[in-house]
């Protein structure tokens, strides 16, 4: 597709965009879409022809952001391809490229073996052989990036948001593999390109896509945790360790999972100790987060200086030290995958509203124990948020739902422990911090994504601030 095909294609992209799961400005208004960069993979007159184009979206309000497409083109399409139309343009129909298996088929070949077309390079990761396993099928479901899924044996990610640099979730899975890691699914490839600067000037190298070995038979520890609440809450007379759903185990062994991860971080990329002035930093930091999210949420602004209170306990590090290392930076149960052999961790993007330099910044490991902590939250309450609407679920039911929520944060921490060689509760003032911090940033994420959700975050911040609360207490029932 040439850069005047795509040209005439952005009208269409303009009303094609906001109803993709992965663009991230839905709350926004598009007011235009530009081409800023684009290259052919095929001939423009293949069939299938692909392209990889950024485009800049700017808004009616606000900064612009920019994406990255793979776009396929054909005479015409029918059947499966129908529902990934962006537009006609002259004598092609343009789609989403990713449906098209045989566009899949095609990436996934050129990774194995190594090409280079114009700015594009298709790169197996050494050591590796992925699979040729036919057309790829495209993942459905929730998802900032699209991925496709070949055969049950290898999983590529097109990630959307066109940012430049290296993508820490890639850079992080190559660290990871060479530690030989057993703890993240092994990388087999990548695809990299080059963006050209917000600000102008020459091209530098960005991440296309990243191929990894497929997890077959898993299931994700969201799903995994919420089969456990559900269990739990049908059964409200007996303790989160009385039923036979008790998710503590698994807790555990994702505990020392995770502390794995951690060493293995630490040991490819290396770590420190922050002195005073650094620890300093990280606290003004979190200040800084939590005043943009005053700025935005009225319960956050209410709240404000309470909550600066508790996050200026990471200020108590300040006579150890505080260590830092790269870590995950957006860990939630929903990053992590049950095989029949143990845990995985996934997708070290970070935080994917946070500029990159943010997200690779080093930071303390306490920031992923934390995250994985308010999670273990989100699962307890999440059915109760949903409860009915307009009704608050019985006492007795918040009061199980917390004790599940203590009983698996309790075990996470001890798995990780037995890892980590310390426990991560012997910190608690900047562990608090940090686990304020992440609701903080939930309070802001739920005001702009899932408001149903937004009770979960609160009554958590509300927590963490010292207010009393209503779902500790002997149970009634
Ligand atoms: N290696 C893998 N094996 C099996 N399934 C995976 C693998 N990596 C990701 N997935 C599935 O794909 C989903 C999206 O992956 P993720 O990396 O979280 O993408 P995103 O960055 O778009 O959120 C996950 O929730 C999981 O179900
Ligand atoms: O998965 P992403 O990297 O896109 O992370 C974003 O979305 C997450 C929700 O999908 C969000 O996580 C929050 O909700 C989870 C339940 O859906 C919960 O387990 C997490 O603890 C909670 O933070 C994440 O914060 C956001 O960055």
């Amino acid at each position: 597709m040439s850069a005047p095909t795509l040209d005439a294609l952005l009208p269409a992209l303009t009303d094609w965009l906001p109803g993709q799961r992965w663009f991230a400005a839905k709350d926004r208004t598009v007011a235009e879409v530009r081409l800023v960069g684009h290259q052919e993979v095929t001939p423009a007159d293949a069939v299938p022809a692909v392209a990889h184009a950024v485009i800049a979206v700017s808004f009616t309000d606000g900064p612009e952001d920019r994406f990255q497409l793979l776009l396929g083109s054909r005479p015409d399409v029918s059947g499966d391809l129908e529902h990934a139309v962006i537009g006609r343009v002259g004598d092609r129909v343009v789609y989403d490229g990713l449906a098209d298996g045989e566009i899949s088929r095609l990436l996934l070949s050129m990774i194995v073996s190594d090409t280079a077309v114009g700015s594009l390079r298709f790169v197996p990761e050494p050591g590796t052989e992925a699979p040729i396993v036919g057309p790829g099928r495209p993942l459905l479901g929730e998802q900032s990036n699209s991925s496709v899924i070949y055969g049950e044996r290898a999983i590529m990610k097109l990630f959307r948001r066109a940012t430049p640099g290296l993508n820490p979730d890639l850079e992080l899975h190559r660290a990871l593999r060479r530690e030989n890691s057993g703890e993240v699914a092994p990388l087999l490839g990548a695809i990299e390109g080059e963006i050209v600067p917000d600000d102008g000037g020459a091209p530098v190298p960005m991440t296309v896509a990243m191929l990894q070995v497929y997890a077959a038979n898993s299931a994700d520890g969201w799903s995994m945790a919420l089969t456990s609440v559900r269990d739990l809450l049908a059964e409200g007379d007996l303790r989160p360790d009385e039923v036979g759903g008790d998710f503590a185990g698994e807790a555990h062994r994702l505990g020392k999972t995770i502390g794995m991860v951690h060493r293995e971080l630490a040991r490819a990329l290396g770590s420190e100790r922050l002195g005073a002035d650094g620890v300093s930093a990280v606290a003004d930091w979190m200040l800084e987060r939590l005043d943009a999210a005053a700025g935005a949420v009225e319960a956050v602004a209410a709240r404000r200086d309470d909550i600066a209170r508790v996050l200026e306990g990471v200020r108590a590090a300040d006579d150890g030290g505080l260590v830092v290392q790269r870590v995950h930076g957006d860990l939630h149960l929903g990053q992590t995958l049950r095989t029949p052999r143990g845990w995985l961790a996934i997708d070290f993007e970070g935080e994917p509203s946070r500029p990159l330099d943010d997200r690779v910044r080093p930071d303390s490991p306490l920031r992923d124990v934390a995250a994985m902590l308010r999670s273990f939250d989100y699962a307890a309450f999440h059915q109760l948020a949903e409860w009915e609407t307009g009704a608050e679920a019985p006492a007795y039911l918040q009061r199980r739902a917390q004790e599940w929520a203590d009983r698996n944060r309790s075990a996470f921490c001890d798995g990780y422990a037995e890892i980590a060689g310390a426990d991560p509760r012997e910190h608690l003032a900047v562990l608090r911090a940090y686990e304020l911090d992440k609701a903080v940033y939930e309070v802001l994420y739920e005001t702009r994504n899932r408001p149903n959700w937004l009770t979960i975050p609160l009554r958590s911040m509300a927590r963490l601030v010292g207010d009393p609360d209503p779902a500790r207490g002997a149970p009634d029932h």
